[in-house]
């Protein structure tokens, strides 16, 4: 029996297996509204057989996106093509998840493809950015950022609730907020983007202050029967792993004490100079000792696709989720392969739609012998 294709509730949503999708920007919206490019996208993810496909980053403002080519859900307009990418993963058999962010001083930048740097400053495809403190990332993202203002605080986190909101009603039944990778989130928390010296800033306490603020405005709109989670960096790579991991340990402990129902365990990337152990399933250790030390579920990615990674890291209690990205935009149908190397019954019914399983069921695969 396969712990990775075994069933996970979470509140009143059971996902049919471990295998989540996580968020992963398409950069192919405009003025924040979809394309013809992301229903098929996501239809397809969702009928490849993950239990859980969160939509990309979306933008709570327009500033808050990274590029201009992301998605967003700043007005209400926004909200019915998203509605129909959340039909569309529910009507693939997987639950509908949406990650909402705002990317701080890392926005205002260029698609990967096309620099993944920051828009020139005049160039008027680009915007001022924001960030607790007026510290630019650096490298491809030198912008200096404004330094926030009590008001510009507020005002994100009202944006951040309306979005929850408009993703609520556009029948999302999963909500992560973007916490994580060196967007606002996380430079709030960072010591390396946040050097403020009121409430926001300084201790641990001030440096925590935004995200549970955060979490506690969305948790009175976001409702108890859904999965209310957050991507988050625990680790910077940055010289103070251990410092950093303890204390993203009890800001975790407050999460959980504030209403989050599950932990997306990431890295901060807050630095240009951070040394990532880059290797397969790198962050599950990182992962386990966040779930044990926090009694919180938690999901980790980065590099969880092999097999034996994705099986270990669920049977082994180092999370409740393996989210696999890269290996999912490479074959959608990747959960199909994972179930039939982990020697799942009938893999093909246990991950595919039926048109496609009844099929397969009976087919040897390339090479092999023709139809029986
Ligand atoms: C094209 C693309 C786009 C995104 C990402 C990645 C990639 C490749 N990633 C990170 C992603 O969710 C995942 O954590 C990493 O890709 C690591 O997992 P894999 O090693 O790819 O399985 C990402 N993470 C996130 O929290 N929000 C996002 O919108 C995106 N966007
Ligand atoms: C929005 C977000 O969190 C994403 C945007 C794309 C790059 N992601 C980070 C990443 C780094 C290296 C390999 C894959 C992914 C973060």
């Amino acid at each position: 029996m396969s712990a990775l294709f075994t069933p996970f509730k979470l509140k009143d949503v059971t996902l049919r297996n471990r295998v989540a999708v996580p968020p992963m920007c398409q950069y192919s919206a405009t003025d924040g509204y979809i394309s013809d490019w992301h229903v098929p996208h996501y239809t397809g993810m969702a009928r490849g057989g993950a239990g859980l496909v969160i939509v990309e980053a979306t933008g709570v403002s327009p500033e808050g996106r990274i590029t201009p080519a992301c998605t967003g859900l700043w007005e209400d307009g926004q909200i019915d093509g998203m509605a129909r990418i959340a039909s569309a993963i529910k009507a693939g058999g997987a639950v509908a998840g949406i990650q909402i962010g705002h990317a701080g001083r890392k926005a205002s930048a260029n698609r990967p493809w096309e620099g993944d740097d920051h828009i020139p400053e005049g160039d008027p495809r680009g915007w001022e950015t924001i960030s607790p403190s007026a510290v630019a990332f650096g490298g491809g993202l030198p912008r200096v950022p404004r330094a926030m203002t009590i008001e510009d605080i507020a005002r994100v986190k009202a944006d951040f609730v309306a979005a929850a909101r408009r993703a609520l009603d556009a029948g999302f039944e999963w909500l992560e907020l973007h916490f994580a990778h060196g967007y606002l989130g996380q430079s709030f928390f960072s010591v390396h983007a946040n050097q403020r010296t009121d409430s926001y800033g300084g201790d641990f306490e001030g440096r925590s202050r935004f995200l549970l603020e955060t979490l506690a405005a969305v948790r009175e709109v976001w409702p108890e029967r859904f999965p209310l989670t957050a991507r988050f960096g625990v680790i910077e790579y940055d010289g103070r792993d251990e410092e950093t991991l303890s204390e993203s340990i009890e800001l975790t402990r407050r999460f959980r004490a504030g209403g989050l129902d599950l932990l997306n365990v990431s890295v901060g990337f807050s630095t240009k100079d951070a040394r990532v152990p880059w290797a397969p399933a790198f962050l599950a250790p990182v992962s386990a000792r966040v779930r044990k030390e926090t009694g919180l579920p938690v999901a980790t990615s980065w590099g969880m696709a092999d097999a034996q990674d994705a099986e270990t890291g669920i049977a082994t209690g180092q999370m409740d989720l393996a989210m696999i990205g890269r290996a999912l935009l490479a074959n959608p149908h990747y959960p199909y392969a994972l179930a039939q190397q982990l020697g799942v019954a009938d893999p093909e019914w246990t991950t595919l739609p039926a048109p496609y399983a009844h099929w397969l069921a009976r087919y040897g695969g390339p090479g092999k012998e023709a139809v029986k």
